[in-house]
């Protein structure tokens, strides 16, 4: 673990953003998570007072409907019917001049100012009054009625005491409401409510016409705010730092990989295997294909589809088929071939960009022709085949250097590709051939690609054969060439040579 960290070899700005970030992440989690959760409980608690509010005045418009529901000389009937109503302090029965029933005296004559001197009492209405004759410091809520065609209006007077009690909140830790206020018009009860600095939320009640106001305790949101962080912030570094560091550490493995191709090159690690191609019409091999492989210090024998794409995106690639090239004349410097012998090298796009291509060529082409052997490059699709690319390929091809299409079928621009560039070869991909002797869509692909290449005089070969089915199928649709395991693996030097010597006593 220590060694890995070292590798990173992060400057300390680099160490303390890797650190930093996922705090921020955990602490802004945190705060929206703990202000979520205290709006949440504070919306719970308002939502009982505005039911238990809604519920005060649902009942009151009951009591005024019964009040005026009773006859002028049944006043002392309001009085009975109001003793057991607990949260109502009184009720009182209008008419447009005067009241004239009270539940507390009974029948009387007062204004109507004496109800409110502000409020319309001819229309159903709810506010708060400061106080009543009976108990003048002390707030209510009054809901009144009125029957236009009679009329005759009642006030039910709600108790704000009752209202004031329920208001307090109890003295535990934590409690998310710190205060408590009913609103209606303007006015509140309590007259003035403690609210000071604290956050205030409001809730509307759907029914009636008033809101309950809640002061939010600071306290409780920060209680929950380090709880929060306590839980997130070893998630957040364990996620976040894991997750950056792991980023990071592949970044400088591909890098090191690419460092440890170059170093690679330098100590001679590459070397060849060769894998026969067989010509279909007399089963002899006429030449072999060169396939790199890497014999790494620590990681050992290593793939070509793990280190050739990060020698392309490292821009080793060139580098590294140019040390192919020395590799497989020195292997190939003493060796006894039958005339026409080919060897094909596999050659990314880029390597044709460099400056000195075509002298490059033409030493591999001279020092191969010296052991009767010709030069064969295969080419993919894999980068983009630019044109320019295209007009060096064809220069290479007019000094005599063979040029064959690989794993043709898989690319994208494959079809457009022959069209602009000639061609000598085509490599038809293992995937099509696995195909043969199978009912599918694809199988009739192969055909296909067989019958364009003959249509455009390419030399065809197929690789990936692996049994003799496959091999007399693409004989009998005259492929030209065929490569795979039916015939030999890819081999190391010494025993290739065995195996042509074996191969030709036949
Ligand atoms: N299952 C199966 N596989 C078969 C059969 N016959 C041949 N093969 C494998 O198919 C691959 C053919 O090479 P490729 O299509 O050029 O595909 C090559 C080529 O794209 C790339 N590569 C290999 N050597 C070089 C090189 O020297 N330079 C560059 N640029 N790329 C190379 O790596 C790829 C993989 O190479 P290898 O691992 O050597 O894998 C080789 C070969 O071992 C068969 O009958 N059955």
């Amino acid at each position: 673990m220590r060694r890995k960290i070292a590798k990173l070899n992060l400057p300390l700005w680099q160490w303390l953003a890797v650190i930093l970030f996922p705090i921020g992440v955990a602490v802004v989690a945190s705060y929206l998570s703990a202000q979520y959760f205290v709006e949440d409980k504070v919306k719970g608690v308002g939502g009982i007072y505005v039911g238990n509010i809604d519920t005060l005045i649902s009942h009151a418009d009951e009591i005024s409907h019964y009040a005026l529901a009773l006859k002028d000389t049944e006043c002392q009937e309001l009085h009975n019917y109001m003793l057991f109503q607990p949260y109502f302090r009184s009720a009182l029965i209008f008419d447009s001049q005067r009241v004239y029933c009270s539940s507390k005296t009974g029948d009387i004559d007062v204004p109507l100012g004496i109800v409110s001197t502000t409020e319309n009492l001819e229309i159903p209405n709810q506010f708060i009054i400061g106080g009543t004759p009976f108990m003048p410091e002390v707030p209510a809520i009054v809901a009144s009625n009125w029957e236009p065609i009679s009329k005759h209006g009642a006030a039910v007077i709600i108790e704000g005491q009752y209202l004031l009690d329920s208001f307090v909140q109890p003295n535990v830790f934590p409690s998310a409401v710190i205060n408590v206020a009913l609103s209606i018009n303007g006015k509140t009860i309590p007259e003035s409510p403690e609210f000071k600095q604290n956050e205030v939320m409001t809730l509307d009640s759907d029914k009636h016409n008033f809101s309950v106001l809640l002061a939010m305790s600071p306290a409780f949101f920060w209680h929950f705010f380090w709880i929060f962080l306590a839980i997130s912030l070893p998630v957040s570094i364990v996620l976040i730092t894991g997750t950056i560091l792991f980023v990071l550490y592949s970044r400088v493995t591909r890098h090191s990989l690419a460092d440890d191709i170059r170093s690679g090159i330098e100590n001679e690690e590459f070397f060849l295997v060769y894998q026969p191609v067989i010509c279909a019409e007399d089963g002899k091999a006429k030449g072999v294909e060169a396939l790199v492989r890497w014999q790494h210090p620590q990681m050992g024998l290593v793939r070509p589809d793990l280190f050739i794409p990060i020698a392309e995106e490292g821009k080793l690639i060139v580098p590294l088929t140019n040390y192919i090239f020395e590799r497989a004349l020195k292997d190939f410097a003493d060796m006894k071939v039958e005339p026409g012998f080919r060897i094909a090298f596999n050659v990314a796009p880029e390597h044709f960009t460099q400056d000195d291509i075509e002298s490059k060529f033409i030493h591999l082409r001279d020092s191969l022709e010296r052991i009767g052997v010709k030069p064969l490059i295969e080419i993919t699709e894999r980068q983009l085949l630019t044109p320019d690319i295209c007009q060096c390929i064809e220069s290479l091809r007019q000094l005599g250097i063979l040029v064959a299409i690989d794993d043709f079928g898989t690319g994208q621009t494959t079809l457009s590709l022959l069209q602009t560039m000639p061609l000598d070869y085509l490599k038809i991909d293992k995937c099509f051939i696995d195909t043969i002797g199978q009912d599918s869509v694809t199988s009739h692909v192969l055909d296909t690609i067989i019958e364009l290449s003959h249509k455009m005089n390419y030399v065809v070969v197929a690789e990936g054969v692996e049994t003799q089915e496959q091999a007399d199928y693409l004989t009998s649709r005259q492929v030209h060439f065929l490569q795979g395991y039916l015939f030999a693996k890819p081999m190391k030097l010494a025993d290739l040579k065995l195996w042509l010597v074996e191969h030709f006593k036949h």
